[in-house]
C-alpha cells in the first residue's frame, strides 16, 4: 500500500510490484500512458521498492532545480551501485566525496582545454582517423556503429590516459564490446531482475557477466595507473590520471576523499558515461542527415560559407552557424539519449506538487517527456531544426532542452560532449555526403531503449563531396 499522500499510480502485486505492467524492453510508451492517467508525478513499485516518475518541464524544474538538494541523491542497492561500490561520481551519494570529485573532474577537463585549444586539437586529431576510415570505405555501404564508438571512446582515453588506442587494438575492441554489453544488461530486463529480486543475484545469470567484465576493464585501467605512477613528473600532468596523482600528493598523508579506489571508479565512470552517449547521438545525426537530404544540404552550405579558406573548423565557429547549431540540438532532442536520465533518490523527506515523498525514494526523471512535451515545442513529434530557430533564423535554445538533465547532478561531460558533437559533425559534413544505401531497407527511426538509447543499427554510404580529393 502506498504511503499517505504519496503520488498515485497503478496497484502493485506482491514480489513484482508493477513490473509486469511495463514492457521492460521499452517502458517509454507505458510511462507516457500512465502519466496521462495519473498525472505528471506518479509512482510505480519495482518489486517492493516505490519509485516516483517525474514528467514534464515544470515538474523537472521544481524537483531538480527548485528542490535541488532534496532530489540530488543516488539510489542504493542497484546493479550499478554494486559495479561502482557507491564510489566515483555517477553513483556516489550526494555528499563531500561526490562534490570534490565532481569539482576535480570538471576543473581538470577545463585545464586540459575544454573551451581552449588543446581539447579541440585532441578531438580534431581523433576525427582525422574517422575520416581516414570513411575515405577508405567511400562508395561502399557500411555499418557506422563501431567506428563512432571507437572515436568517442578514444577521445576519453586520450584525456584520461594521455594516449589513444588503434581501433583494432585487442584490448580496446574488447573494452568497447564489454561496455556495450554491460549497458545492455544494466538497462534491460536482467538489470531489472537484479535490482528488484536480490535472492536471484548469485545465480549464473547475465548480470554476473556484467560484474566480471567491469572487473576486467578495471584491472586494465589499474595497470595504466601503475604505469603513470612510474613515469610521471609531479606537477606536470599529461592527463587526468597525472592530475589525480598530483591532487593526492598535494593533500598529503590524509588525502581523503581522494584515493586509489575513488580514482579508478571515477575513471571508469567517465569512460562508460562518455562513450555510448556521444556515439549514439552521432549515429542519430547521420541517420537524419541521410533521410532528410534538404537538412544535410543546408548544413553543408552553411559550413562551406563559414569555413571557406579555413583548414579546420574550430568550436568558436558555432556562433556563425545558427542552422548547424539548431540541427545538432534537434538531433539531441529527438535522440533523447538518456531517456530516463540516471536515477536519483531523495536525500530527505520532501514534498513535490503537493505530494509527500519520503527520504530514500527512487526518483526517475523522464527526460523524454520534456524533450517531446507538446506545450514546449513548435514541432514536438517531428524532426525539425525550426524548434531551435527564431523568426529571424537565429539559434535559440528553449528551456525544455534538457538532454543533459538539470540541477547539481547535471551531466558532468556536457561541455566536452557539445564540443565533440559540433567538431565531429561539421568536419564529417564538410568532407562527406551521407547517403541512404540501396540495400538499406526502410529507415526505422524508433530507438532501441536503454539507459543510453540508440538508433536501430543501419547501414550508410559515404561519398567524398565534390572538389575534395583523398
Ligand atoms: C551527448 C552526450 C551526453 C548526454 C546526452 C549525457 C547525459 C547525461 C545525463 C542525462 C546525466 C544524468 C544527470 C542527472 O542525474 O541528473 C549524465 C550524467 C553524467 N554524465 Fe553525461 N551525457 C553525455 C556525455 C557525457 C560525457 C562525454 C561524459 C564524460 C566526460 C559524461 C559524464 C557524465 C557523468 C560523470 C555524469 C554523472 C554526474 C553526477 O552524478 O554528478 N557524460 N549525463
Amino acid at each position: 500500500r502506498r504511503p499517505k499522500n504519496f503520488p498515485p499510480g497503478p496497484g502493485p502485486i506482491p514480489i513484482f510490484g508493477n513490473l509486469l505492467q511495463l514492457n521492460l524492453e521499452n517502458p517509454m510508451p507505458d510511462l507516457e500512458r500512465l502519466s496521462v492517467r495519473y498525472g505528471k508525478v506518479f509512482s510505480l513499485y519495482f518489486g517492493g521498492r516505490p519509485a516516483v516518475i517525474l514528467n514534464g518541464m515544470s515538474v523537472m524544474k521544481e524537483a531538480l532545480i527548485g528542490k535541488a538538494v532534496d532530489f540530488a541523491g543516488r539510489p542504493n542497492g542497484l546493479l550499478l551501485n554494486h559495479l561502482t561500490q557507491g564510489k566515483g561520481v555517477i553513483m556516489a551519494d550526494y555528499g563531500p566525496s561526490w562534490r570534490e570529485h565532481r569539482r576535480f573532474a570538471l576543473m581538470t577537463l577545463r585545464n586540459f582545454g575544454l573551451g581552449k585549444q588543446s581539447m579541440e586539437e585532441r578531438i580534431l586529431g581523433e576525427i582525422s582517423y574517422v575520416c581516414a576510415h570513411l575515405e577508405a570505405s567511400a562508395g561502399k555501404s557500411i555499418d557506422p556503429q563501431t567506428l563512432f564508438h571507437n572515436a568517442s571512446c578514444d577521445i576519453i582515453c586520450s584525456i584520461m590516459f594521455g594516449s589513444r588506442y588503434e581501433y583494432d587494438h585487442d584490448f580496446f575492441q574488447a573494452m568497447i564490446k564489454m561496455m556495450a554489453e554491460n549497458s545492455k544488461i544494466a538497462n534491460g530486463p536482467w538489470g531489472m531482475v537484479y535490482d528488484t529480486m536480490p535472492l536471484l543475484r548469485n545465480l549464473p545469470l547475465p548480470f554476473q557477466r556484467a560484474l566480471r567484465d567491469y572487473h576486467t576493464v578495471k584491472l586494465h585501467v589499474l595497470g595504466i595507473i601503475a604505469e603513470h605512477r612510474a613515469t610521471r613528473v609531479p606537477r606536470e600532468p599529461r592527463d587526468l590520471i597525472d592530475s589525480y596523482l598530483d591532487e593526492m600528493e598535494k593533500r598529503g598523508e590524509n588525502c581523503a576523499p581522494f584515493d586509489d579506489g575513488q580514482m579508478i571508479i571515477m575513471l571508469l565512470d567517465l569512460l562508460f558515461a562518455g562513450t555510448d552517449t556521444t556515439s549514439n547521438t552521432i549515429r542519430t545525426a547521420v541517420l537524419y542527415f541521410m533521410t532528410h537530404t534538404d537538412v544535410q544540404e543546408r548544413c553543408q552550405q552553411e559550413i562551406d560559407e563559414v569555413l571557406e579558406g579555413k583548414a579546420q573548423v574550430s568550436f568558436e565557429d558555432r556562433h556563425k552557424m545558427p542552422y548547424m547549431q539548431a540541427v545538432i540540438h534537434e538531433v539531441q532532442r529527438v535522440a533523447s539519449t538518456l531517456p530516463l536520465s540516471v536515477f536519483h533518490c531523495t536525500t530527505k523527506d520532501t514534498e513535490l506538487m503537493g505530494y509527500q515523498i519520503p527520504r530514500g525514494t527512487l526518483i526517475i526523471p523522464n527526460l523524454t517527456s520534456v524533450l517531446y512535451e507538446e506545450d514546449q515545442w513548435k514541432f514536438p513529434y517531428d524532426f525539425n531544426p525550426s524548434n531551435f530557430l527564431n523568426d529571424q533564423g537565429q539559434f535559440e535554445k528553449p528551456e525544455a532542452f534538457m538532454p543533459f538533465s538539470v540541477g547539481p547532478r547535471t551531466c558532468l561531460g556536457e561541455g566536452l560532449a557539445r564540443m565533440e558533437l559540433f567538431l565531429i559533425l561539421v568536419t564529417l559534413l564538410r568532407r562527406f555526403q551521407f547517403i541512404w544505401p540501396e540495400d538499406g531497407g526502410e529507415p526505422d527511426f524508433s530507438p532501441v531503449f536503454g539507459v543510453t538509447q540508440a538508433p536501430k543499427p543501419y547501414r550508410m554510404t559515404v561519398q567524398l563531396r565534390g572538389g575534395l580529393t583523398n
